[in-house]
């Protein structure tokens, strides 16, 4: 039985190509973003998100990250505009991180790398499910917001202190009336680029917008993180850590600014 993909030597980003070939295709992400080489684009408009806290059903342990999840039967919890046309339903949100603080984002700014990141996945209503959208060059809309150690982010600790109840693979737990709104920096300027899912099946439906500001998190939150396991309660322990791809080749894409 072949191990399914992962974060270490032998089935991580790397060697995900064998079984993903788009692994290697032309709008793969994430990316190193270089603020000075982004075009301001003045039509680009304000991101719109708007959450209802009562939205909120569960924190998972996935086995790869842990995940928020949303009930997206209907338009309470929404993006849009911004980059995209339309409205975007909040799925899901997770994050990346590292086995120490000088890694774990995914994207990162003329090469730095922040301790931690977050994506608040979207799907485009003009398909009928999220599995629909998730193959769709204009299906989803990822916001990734950069966490910088630094002081502790009370609104971060929440979402935190249900860990200790999902710490294997598969767990989950009710996580109700949580408004992930909390969770954002006071700027909601961004840069928008054409990308992918980060983790296998790396599709390229992905709209990506992320913040120029980042939210704090302290070194002690930090390892919160990586208190929980890759693995399943009962199997050999294996910390949840460095779950992160690296970034890949921009081939030719342009990155947007909202800003000046
Ligand atoms: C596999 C996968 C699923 C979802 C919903 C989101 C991602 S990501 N890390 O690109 O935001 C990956
Ligand atoms: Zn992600």
């Amino acid at each position: 039985m072949s191990h399914g993909w992962g974060y270490g030597a032998d089935n991580g980003p790397d060697k995900w190509v064998e079984n993903f070939p788009i692994a290697d295709g032309p709008r793969q992400s994430p990316i190193d973003i270089v603020p000075s080489a982004a075009e301001y684009d003045s039509t680009l408009l304000p991101l719109s998100l708007k959450y209802d806290p009562a939205t909120s059903k569960g924190i998972l342990n996935s086995g790869h990250s842990f995940q928020v999840d949303f009930a997206d039967d209907n338009d309470s919890s929404t993006l849009t505009g911004g980059p995209i046309s339309g409205t975007y339903r909040l799925r899901q949100f997770h994050f990346h991180w590292g086995g120490s603080d000088d890694r774990g984002s995914e994207h990162t700014i003329d090469g730095t790398k922040f301790a931690a990141e977050l994506h608040l996945v979207h799907w485009n209503t003009k398909y009928p499910s999220f599995g629909d959208a998730a193959s769709q060059s204009d299906g989803l809309a990822v916001v990734g917001v950069f966490l910088k150690v630094g002081g502790a982010n009370p609104q971060l600790q929440t979402v935190l202190d249900a860990l200790d109840s999902i710490k294997s693979k598969g767990q989950q737990t009710t996580f109700e009336n949580f408004d992930p709104t909390i969770l954002l920096p006071g700027s909601l300027d961004y840069w928008t680029y054409d990308g992918s899912l980060t983790t296998p099946p790396l599709l390229e439906s992905v709209t990506w917008i992320v913040l120029k500001e980042s939210i704090s998190v302290s070194s002690d939150q930090m390892t919160k993180f990586r208190s929980l396991l890759f693995t399943p309660e009962g199997a050999d322990p294996n910390a949840m850590v460095d779950n992160y791809r690296p970034p890949q080749p921009l081939k030719g894409r342009k990155v947007r600014a909202s800003f000046q």
